[in-house]
């Protein structure tokens, strides 16, 4: 089971690399969340979305398929969105609270 272990190990080191990277786009999204709010602009950018989905299809060669990286990048942008939208939340309860 020598590859299986090897090749398990380097999944492993792949994932937390998913991780950081999914937690640095979010922390992204958050900050453009924030400036959006701040200028009076709503957090949720459907044309924004559709190109970033178009260009993650443009630039993926496989052996994902394009439905995979569709799904997948919804749920990205659905998750980075919903804790931006959080954070904005969180951060006007609390400006409530101050004042
Ligand atoms: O690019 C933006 O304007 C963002 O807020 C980031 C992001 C994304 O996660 O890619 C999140 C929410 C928006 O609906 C569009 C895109």
């Amino acid at each position: 089971m020598g590859n299986i272990d090897d090749w398990r190990a380097e999944i492993d080191a792949i994932d937390e690399q998913l991780v950081r990277l999914l937690n640095e786009r979010a922390r992204l999204a958050i900050e453009i969340g924030v400036l959006k709010r701040a200028i009076g602009l709503p957090i949720h950018d459907h044309e924004r979305e559709r190109r970033v989905i178009a260009r993650v299809c443009q630039i993926n060669r496989g052996p994902l398929d394009e439905a995979a990286m569709i799904k997948i990048f919804k749920r990205i942008i659905r998750e980075s969105r919903r804790t931006a939208i959080q954070r904005v939340a969180a951060d006007e309860a609390h400006r409530e609270t101050v004042r």
